[in-house]
């Protein structure tokens, strides 16, 4: 089976500072993979090692099976829009789709133009006066007329309105069914994942927390509401994620590595949301439980 993204012990040190540590990552390819995590977490170094732009300090990184960035036709089958999805203000679109052509060996100019078409943008307005979804949406045809077999975006809904943000992800799912390609995609916005991926990656304080298809993550992740102190003694095959408690009553997230025991039969399963954001406090304990300069490191 060929894995989009296959890393094994993958590090990345900035001078002192660990942006990103001990990451095992075996995903398969059509996939549309959702990498959430709070600021500094190192999504966007994880990105950057996936597209080849930055290099690993530790461990081994091979997407689509090759080496990241390995030669031109590596680069040919993956499509990278980074934050704030950059474009040059002072070329008009027909003029971006002109260097997409000169850049890209796969170029297919009728697919990226027939998306401009159909965002009803006139080709020959100046990248610098489109507005912010309109950029994104750009960003989007470019990308999708090089016929990647991996898109990757950088939090490229992080500064649009709601129907913006709603109109790119549908843009973004109908280039991903028209190319069959796996995509790669951060974001903060966890209700937009939850609508456009189907696997999940978390990413905290530099570790990955959890990743695995959606599907299975919700399936294996439950909530247990008891009173205070009523969950001694849980079988081993449940593995407690986060516990809150307020004295009286105690709740439980758990991912059970089979069936649930019958005398839980009454678990809730989880939302995507609070799934991530479980595994999110989860490492937030695990920093506060640190010596109090390891704290400063892993938010530094
Ligand atoms: N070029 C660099 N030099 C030094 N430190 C860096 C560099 N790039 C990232 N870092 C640090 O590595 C950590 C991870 O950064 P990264 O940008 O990967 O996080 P992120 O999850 O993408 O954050 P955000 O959601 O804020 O964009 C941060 O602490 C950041 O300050």
């Amino acid at each position: 089976m060929t894995l989009v993204l296959d890393t094994e012990g993958l590090g990345k040190r900035y001078g002192r500072h660990q942006a990103l540590a001990d990451c095992t990552l075996k995903i398969p390819t059509g996939r549309v993979i959702g990498l959430v995590g709070p600021n500094g977490a190192g999504k966007s170094t994880l990105l950057g090692l996936t597209s080849g732009l930055v290099k690993p300090t530790e461990g081994t990184i091979r997407v689509l099976g090759e080496a990241p960035a390995a030669d031109a036709s590596q680069l040919a089958r993956v499509g990278f829009v980074a934050q704030d999805t950059p474009v040059y203000a002072g070329l008009s679109i027909t003029e971006h789709m002109r260097l997409g052509a000169k850049l890209n060996p796969r170029w297919d100019g009728a697919l990226a133009e027939r998306r401009i078409r159909q965002l009803g943008l006139n080709p020959s307005q100046k990248a610098g006066s489109l507005s912010g979804g309109q950029r994104a949406q750009l960003a989007l045809a470019l990308a999708a007329g090089k016929r990647p077999d991996l898109l990757i975006f950088d939090e490229p809904v992080a500064a649009l309105d709601p129907l913006a943000r709603h109109g790119f992800l549908q843009s973004l799912m109908e280039s991903v069914a028209e190319l069959s390609a796996s995509v790669i995609l951060s974001s903060h916005l966890l209700e937009d994942l939850e609508r456009v991926c189907d696997h999940l990656i978390v990413l905290s304080a530099g570790r990955v927390q959890v990743s695995g298809d959606v599907d299975d993550l919700v399936a294996k992740h439950y909530r247990l509401i008891g009173s205070h102190g009523s969950f001694a003694g849980l079988p081993p095959e449940l593995e407690v994620i986060r516990d809150e408690s307020n004295g009286h009553q105690q709740t439980l997230v758990v991912r059970a590595q089979g069936a649930l025991p019958y005398s839980f039969k009454d678990a809730q399963h989880l939302s995507v949301e609070d799934l991530v954001l479980a595994y999110m406090g989860r490492a937030d304990r695990s920093i506060a439980s640190m010596p109090a300069h390891h704290t400063v490191e892993a938010f530094r």
